[in-house]
């Protein structure tokens, strides 16, 4: 099953602090998504608006065409699975799964007993007795079993050791391509996650800063290298996010396509062009006092 998502003006304030302001962009689903934003950028508090677990301040969340607030078949579609949880502890794992089991339909038992072997996590155990790695476990086993046409993860598997950490992505995208659904990944790990993401949304300072393809957001980086002359000639007239110097040797950081005949000079130039890694293009582009794009 797709479901379409569509966040329209959505805003989201606290109080006085306005964590999102007026975001609206569409996803068609069956995707898997990131969603970056520096630390306070509103990632969660925009999650938790999709997942009905607040209500937008202003604007409105559309899942397949309807409004999600206090709609339940709606919100059986969605799985929202942070790192802290919302398990209380006095409950067993087994309890854990039980709940799960029953709000999710699309629920795939068996997938979730091979998940608990696989993070070796014993269902008698409390939650209260699990390790931050073991509770995150615990959360990522519930969202793949799930199998929710929307499952949404929000840093849920920050706890985990990085080999486990590692096994989770493969999982998800042996899972993903087993049973095509929407997967969306808030992190600050995009170096290690960055190549699962097929589309990519940033928020910067509580909007939208950008959404894009994942394939085509690396295509806009490039960095030019050479003698710093030169560099500092070519790269008039483009969008300049950064600069290092070394000695006479300067690299230049720069969003936006190049010109086949940019291209072109580069070469006659002695410039080097380099791509750019997704992690630093989102360090350019969410820079503070930086002037984004
Ligand atoms: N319950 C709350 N009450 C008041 N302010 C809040 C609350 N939750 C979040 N905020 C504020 O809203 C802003 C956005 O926070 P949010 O947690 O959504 O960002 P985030 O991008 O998920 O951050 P991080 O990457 O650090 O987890 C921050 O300024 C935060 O202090």
């Amino acid at each position: 099953m797709t479901l379409s998502i569509d966040i329209k003006g959505v805003g989201v304030h606290y109080g006085r602090t306005v964590a999102v302001e007026n975001v609206s962009f569409k996803l068609e689903g069956n995707k898997i998504y990131g969603l970056l934003g520096r630390n306070g950028s509103g990632k969660t508090s925009l999650l938790s608006v999709l997942a009905s677990f607040r209500q937008p301040t202003t604007g409105e969340v559309l899942i397949d065409g309807k409004i999600t607030f206090e709609n339940a078949e709606i919100m059986s579609q969605v799985c929202f699975i942070q790192e802290h949880g919302h398990m209380s502890d006095g409950y067993s794992v087994k309890d854990a799964i039980k709940l799960a089991a029953s709000c999710w339909p699309n629920w795939d038992e068996q997938y979730a007993n091979y998940l608990l072997d696989l993070y070796q996590l014993s269902q008698k155990k409390r939650i209260s007795s699990l390790s931050r790695g073991m509770k995150s476990a615990l959360g990522v086993t519930i969202g793949l079993a799930s199998r929710a046409p929307i499952t949404i993860f929000d840093e849920a598997y920050l706890g985990m050791d990085a080999p486990t950490r590692y096994a989770f992505y493969e999982e998800v995208l042996r899972d993903y391509m087993e049973h095509p659904r929407t997967f969306i990944l808030s992190t600050h790990l995009i170096e290690e996650v960055g190549n699962l993401f097929e589309e990519v949304l940033i928020l910067d300072n509580g909007r939208l800063l950008l959404q894009e393809e994942s394939e085509l957001l690396r295509q806009r980086g490039v960095t030019i290298t050479g003698p710093a002359e030169r560099v500092d000639e070519y790269v008039i007239g483009l969008q300049v996010l950064g600069e290092q110097t070394l000695g006479r040797t300067k690299s230049v950081t720069v969003y936006g396509e190049l010109s086949q005949e940019r291209v072109n000079r580069a070469r006659t130039d002695g410039l080097e062009l380099g791509p750019v890694a997704l992690q630093d293009l989102f360090v350019h582009l969410t820079k503070k006092g930086g002037e984004g794009i």
